[in-house]
């Protein structure tokens, strides 16, 4: 399959390349940069032996063959491309946000206007764990979920799928700096963020809220923090009134995640580590019950770039061609 990364050059596009280039069944056929277009790709990928030898720009596509492309720029940006690049038969992954929620009216609250609604009714969002999760042929754009949302997600989905109602859940998230991306900004230099941690945005606020309360259907309250650290991400989630046992909750999740290798369930007591789940793909998954108080915790950490965001790009394509869902990312 001939891929093409548009947005190569940011951390999530590099991470795409990455896995790209180690998956069997994919061919890189283009790398788009605007910054860096015509300049060598080498600059970015020394170890990329095969493929393109510079960036090109967006807009240079169109005289180009490929099966899909994984666009990795921020929301609206690509997004008026994707109509001809239906057009010549490509499948497209977005990793912004444009295509994660079917009503557009949740959208615009987040993210203003939608820059090309009538591909709303070719797309399809979801989770790559999503066990229900399914691939039709109609379906041209799959819109790949946020990292906050997506450990979220892992942790939840599971109660919500066995008829909890979950009406309020406070969500605490803690997230490395490649979250914010690679466009440099003051609050992001090294001699700010070391040694320190802050909350960001206000509880409500922050956009990932709307894709966290879609999972559950109730409020969600969430308060992100930037952590001292390059990548990895870890939610602590508070859902009072609750009388679920740890145990149970471990039982749920492993039945809903049966036979996925890339979420980690731990025993009750066990809790999850980012640097345990670096540079993968996989989800640990921790829950502790407060008695006293009658609030079940919930803990969930995964690597923001990976499962956040290219990783779970590719477990996708995996599922959508009937490939093995691990393939490209063991
Ligand atoms: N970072 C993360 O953890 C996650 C990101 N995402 C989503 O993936 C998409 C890409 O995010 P991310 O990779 O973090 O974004 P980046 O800011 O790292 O990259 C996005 C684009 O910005 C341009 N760019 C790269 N470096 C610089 C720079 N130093 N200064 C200015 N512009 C630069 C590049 O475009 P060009 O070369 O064409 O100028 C690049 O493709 C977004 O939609 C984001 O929401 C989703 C989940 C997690
Ligand atoms: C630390 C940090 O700033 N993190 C980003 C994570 C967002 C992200 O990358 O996800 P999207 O795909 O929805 O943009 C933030 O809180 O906005």
């Amino acid at each position: 399959m001939r891929a093409v990364v548009v947005g190569a050059t940011g951390y999530a596009g590099q991470e795409v390349v990455k896995i790209l280039a180690r998956h069997p069944e994919f061919e890189i056929v283009a790398l788009t940069s605007s910054r860096q277009q015509q300049e060598p790709v080498s600059d970015i990928f020394p170890y990329l032996s095969r493929g393109p030898s510079v960036f090109v720009d967006p807009k240079d596509l169109s005289d180009m063959e490929f099966d899909w492309v994984f666009s990795c720029q921020g929301p609206k940006q690509a997004t008026p491309y994707f109509f001809e690049w239906i057009e010549r038969g490509a499948k497209i992954v977005d990793l912004s946000a444009d295509f994660r929620f079917q009503d557009i009216k949740v959208y615009e609250q987040a993210y203003g206007s939608h820059p090309a609604p009538e591909l709303l009714a070719l797309a399809k969002a979801g989770y790559a764990d999503d066990p229900t999760m399914d691939y039709d042929n109609a379906m041209r754009i799959l819109g790949n979920p946020g990292c906050y949302p997506t450990a979220f997600y892992a942790a939840v989905a599971p109660l919500i799928a066995q008829g909890q109602s979950l009406p309020l859940v406070i969500v605490d998230g803690k997230s490395g700096v490649s979250g914010a991306g690679r466009a440099p900004r003051e609050h992001l230099m090294m001699a700010e963020m070391v040694e320190n941690v802050t909350p960001y945005n206000d509880p409500g606020k922050h956009r990932h809220t709307f894709e966290m309360e879609a999972v559950t259907g109730q409020t969600v309250v969430f308060q992100p923090h930037l952590m001292p650290m390059a990548r990895g991400m870890e939610l602590t989630i508070y859902i009072p009134n609750s009388s679920l046992s740890a145990n149970s909750v471990v039982e749920l999740w492993q039945d809903y995640y049966d036979g996925n290798a890339f979420i980690t369930v731990l025993s009750p007591g066990q809790k999850p580590q980012t640097r345990r789940v670096r540079d993968t793909n996989r989800i640990e998954l921790g829950v502790s019950a407060d008695e006293r108080s009658g609030t079940l915790v919930l803990y969930s950490a995964l690597d923001n770039l990976q499962k956040g965001a290219a990783g779970q790009a590719v477990q996708h394509v995996n599922r959508w061609m009937n490939w093995p869902m691990e393939l490209g990312l063991e």
